[in-house]
């Protein structure tokens, strides 16, 4: 009791005490069980933000913090239509699109899937009529202006003017903003996660994997996700023990002055070769890993210079590519833990003992874990589940995402069913996902490589990025009209935009084919030709003598009228980004967003082609009329655009 209200006291003092402090059992056990009730207070209120997320908030009308997604609310409005026209069938499917064709802005197609289902129901019935059934009984709502049924039973639906209108407005006076996802969620994502001891080639995953998973980040902050980035490093490998042993041979006395590697892509080359052809080093390779994982200082001091020298290197990509707050934490990082969580597999009966190996055999998979090697070691496997262990419970991620190459899928699966037949995490409710994708191809399909077949240090491959665009933009003048200042940072804009934007807008499930020259063809989907669009687009207004702030007072007084056809398009088009922005976050193919950009631009030509936003006078070239509400749209569509961009990782630049 007296060392409670010591405490206290001593709280109020603002003199915390350290649980190192010397305490009574009692008081022990009372922290023990407050830190315990924080943990249940914690988790009630997830579990609480879940159920709340799965409800029906169906919002039609967009507000401060959310935009409205068009197919949510109308897959909604027709799942209630066929529930109240057929309230016999269970999860009858909904399927909204929109419409390709000129019939209508949507379209429902669902009553030709439920033939069979009412078939089975004893009810026969023809989709057209199926279709009239449920047109009839869509409920009253903002959304539509009517339906109409046409063709073997489709419903095509078309939107109500004015809402679109009010959409539009609100987007430009709140915002682009996210569409409603549910509850905040603590992502965590794998990505980049090169191995110190290899060179970083294109061909090889480390680029892709770090230009996917900024976009998955990206993509998952803008929808106000509490997101963690880890760079999985392999620096606890046997290849880290091919390094210490080369560094140790050729610099003796790294213990008193600390050398400085000058290249690392050599260094790692020779180790490797030692390597392959020494038998004697190859041996001592071997004895300086056991010496690293049981932190031997001396082998120690060595791989941290070593992994010193990386880390420089990665950070000058990084910082490239505009990758930020990526958090090092590598193989090594687990290794204190490893002893542990494998008595905690032993526990829970998941490993056993063959040919002096402990493994684990996981249902459904053919090949098992290799938990701990015969001679005492720990594997690749051990610290994945180590990892899993601690972000699992340590880090309390809701969402695991590895942007690890597709080769590793089963080596992924096999440690989450693993994790999962542990006990410690259910794989329906907490999303463990291999987010996977292929290698970068050269044009003649095979590994990327130079015209003298080597493969391309990413760093080259940046450079050589850098030295394609400058030319490009020289080639077109702009360094007549650009000064230094801009001239560089459109290169750099053009570059680095255009590298990732070929890696994100193929499907990244597929390996892909990479050439310098698609990657800088400005008609074609590429970077430069959405960031050109938006440098027009963005000039529009400048051209027109009207001011940031003139359009800033337009808005929401001056009317849309949305009469031209091409007008209906744009804006429709632009409000299916929060729809685009749903379905990315559930399959991370962040090409849809590409191809909805470049859609974005194809739609915004069109009604520059055929709606005056700006009229001059044909002799003098004089500004005669802004039609401000197009410049509205011209606005929207700019706000679009940069969202889309920032998902993206590309920069934008004022002047190209
Ligand atoms: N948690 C993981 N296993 N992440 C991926 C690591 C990738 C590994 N360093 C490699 O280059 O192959």
């Amino acid at each position: 009791m007296h060392s409670l209200s010591a405490e206290i006291s001593a709280i109020q003092e603002g003199k915390l005490t350290s649980s190192a402090d010397v305490c009574s059992p009692e008081l022990e056990i009372l922290r023990s069980e407050k830190s315990k009730l924080k943990y249940q207070m914690a988790h009630l209120q997830r579990s609480l933000a879940a159920e709340e997320s799965k409800g029906s908030k169906v919002a039609f009308v967009s507000d401060k913090k959310n935009m409205v997604s068009i197919m949510t609310g109308l897959s909604q409005l027709f799942g209630q239509a066929i529930q109240s026209a057929y309230p016999d069938l269970v999860d009858p499917p909904t399927t909204v699109v929109p419409s390709t064709q000129r019939f209508g802005d949507y379209q429902c197609n669902s009553a030709m899937g439920l033939v069979k289902m009412l078939k089975d129901k004893g009810v026969k019935a023809n989709p057209r009529e199926i279709a009239q059934n449920i047109a009839n009984n869509v409920s009253e709502n903002p959304l539509i202006e009517k339906v109409d049924v046409a063709g073997p039973g489709f419903i095509n639906v078309y939107l109500t003017k004015a809402y679109v209108i009010d959409e539009i407005n609100n987007l430009l006076s709140m915002g682009v903003r996210p569409p409603y996802v549910g509850a905040r969620k603590r992502v965590l994502v794998d990505m980049s996660s090169p191995n110190i001891a290899k060179v970083m080639h294109v061909g090889h995953y480390v680029l892709r994997s770090t230009i996917i998973g900024d976009a998955i980040c990206r993509l998952c902050e803008f929808v106000g996700h509490d997101v963690l980035k880890l760079n999985h490093l392999g620096d606890w490998g046997i290849e880290i023990g091919m390094l210490i042993t080369n560094f140790q041979d050729e610099f003796p006395n790294y213990l008193s002055i600390s050398p400085l590697i000058q290249d690392l892509t050599t260094f790692i080359q020779e180790s490797k070769q030692r390597f392959d052809n020494e038998e004697e080093f190859k041996a001592r390779a071997y004895a300086s890993v056991v010496k690293l994982q049981s932190y031997d200082p001396d082998c120690v001091k060595a791989w941290t210079l070593i992994c010193d020298v990386s880390r420089n290197e990665l950070r000058n990509i990084y910082k490239r590519l505009d990758i930020k707050n990526l958090v090092d934490r590598g193989e090594s990082y687990y290794q204190p833990i490893m002893p542990k969580v494998v008595e905690i597999l032993d526990k829970s009966g998941l490993t056993k003992v063959e040919d002096g190996r402990k493994i684990c055999w996981v249902p459904g998979h053919s090949v098992p874990l290799t938990i701990v090697k015969s001679d005492g070691g720990f594997t690749y496997d051990t610290s994945d589940m180590a990892a899993l262990h601690q972000r699992l419970f340590k880090e309390k991620a809701d969402w695991l995402l590895y942007v690890v190459n597709q080769s590793q899928n089963e080596h992924l699966e096999t440690c989450y069913d693993a994790a999962a037949a542990a006990g410690w995490c259910d794989r329906k409710t907490t999303r463990i996902e291999h987010v996977g994708f292929g290698v970068v191809l050269g044009e003649d399909k095979k590994r990327f490589k130079t015209v003298y077949g080597d493969p391309v240090l990413v760093v080259d491959f940046l450079d050589e990025g850098i030295r394609r665009s400058e030319a490009r933009l020289r080639e077109e003048g702009r360094d007549k009209v650009l000064n230094e200042e801009e001239f560089n940072a459109a290169k750099e804009a053009v570059a680095y935009g255009c590298i990732k934007y070929a890696d994100l807008s193929h499907n990244r499930v597929h390996d892909y084919v990479f050439s310098f020259d698609k990657m800088l063809d400005s008609k074609g989907n590429t970077a430069v030709y959405l960031q050109y669009a938006y440098m027009r687009i963005q000039s529009i207004a400048r051209a027109a003598n009207v001011k940031p702030e003139d359009i800033e007072a337009a808005i929401g007084k001056v009317q849309l009228s949305l009469d031209h056809p091409k007008e209906w398009k744009l804006a429709k088009c632009l409000l299916r980004f929060p729809d685009i922005v749903l379905r990315n976050m559930d399959d991370f193919l962040m090409h849809i967003l590409c191809e909805y950009l470049y859609e974005l631009c194809g739609c915004f030509t069109e009604f520059w082609d055929a709606c005056y936003v700006v009229e001059k006078d044909k002799t003098t070239g004089n500004v005669v009329k802004v039609n401000m509400d197009r410049l509205l749209l011209c606005t929207a569509t700019a706000r679009i655009m940069e969202a889309g961009f920032r998902i993206l990782g590309i920069r934008t630049v004022a002047k190209m």
